[in-house]
């Protein structure tokens, strides 16, 4: 199958430095391995996509993917929905990323209409859209860009649009950030990563993946238009927000 990856092994022996995290080859291809047992509800929130994309998208409708990485959220959506159903973009700003999602989407679903390309989703030109789909991305982003990002995706969906946003969250509270991340660890620790992994691996993504609260989530989605939004999923300090545009 060609999203067949190998196990993610990248933080398993020690290193001198440990470098910021990125989204390079050796990422790439243990990708799905380490979303998978690193993301808690990573499959749930994929299952529920094209449910989401029933009620929520008119018929042939346009679906942005903004960090796409291998195109997961595609195959989710054709693996549930007819061809005529949805017309998808998928974009990334990583090269190798891009690539593979190409090769994948189309060995695997050539009868949809599903197209990935490279690019910056801080400055894309968007098209017309009836559902955007943000999965584990807006966190990479710095946060002095998350607003206007936002923003301009409320523009670009059309009045009954939604944007379902899914992120590492942290907890307002600090007692309750630290019970939370420490259960993560825990999830971590059950799915077979070593404590080793678990501290390279928070070493690399810090200020490369910089969690916002919930409580801020909404008020940047509010801030930019959106008439609601609400949390429809949650697992640990990882929660899914859909939002919609009336
Ligand atoms: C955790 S992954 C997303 C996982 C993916 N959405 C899924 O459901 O499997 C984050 C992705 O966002 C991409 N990314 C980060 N910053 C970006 C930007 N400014 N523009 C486009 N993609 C970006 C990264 O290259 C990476 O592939
Ligand atoms: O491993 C972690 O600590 C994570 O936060 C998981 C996470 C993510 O949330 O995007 C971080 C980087 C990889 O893209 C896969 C998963």
């Amino acid at each position: 199958m060609s999203d067949a990856s190998y196990r993610d092994a990248i933080f398993s022996t020690p290193l001198d430095r440990v470098a910021r995290f990125s989204f390079d080859e050796r990422v790439v291809a243990c990708f799905p391995d380490m979303i998978r047992r690193s993301v808690p509800g990573y499959g749930q929130i994929l299952a529920m996509l094209g449910p989401l994309a029933r009620r929520h998208l008119r018929h042939g409708g346009h679906v942005y993917d903004l960090g796409c990485s291998l195109g997961a959220a595609g195959l989710a959506l054709a693996g549930q929905l007819p061809p005529a159903a949805f017309r998808y973009t998928g974009v990334d700003l990583s090269p190798a990323m891009v690539e593979r999602a190409k090769e994948t989407l189309s060995a695997e679903h050539p009868e949809h209409a599903m197209t990935v390309e490279e690019g910056d989703i801080r400055h894309l030109d968007y098209r017309p859209s009836g559902m955007i789909l943000l999965n584990f991305t807006l966190q990479f982003l710095a946060p002095e860009d998350r607003d206007a990002v936002i923003a301009r995706l409320f523009e670009a969906l059309e009045p009954g649009g939604v944007l379902v946003l899914s992120e590492k969250i942290k907890a307002a509270d600090e007692q309750d950030n630290a019970w939370l991340v420490e259960r993560y660890h825990d999830f971590k620790r059950a799915n077979g990563y070593s404590e080793l992994e678990i501290s390279q691996k928070r070493t690399a993504l810090e200020n490369v993946l910089v969690p916002d609260t919930l409580e801020a989530h909404r008020a940047r989605l509010a801030q930019a238009g959106f008439d609601r939004s609400l949390v429809w999923f949650q697992y640990l300090n990882f929660a899914s927000l859909i939002a919609f545009k009336e």
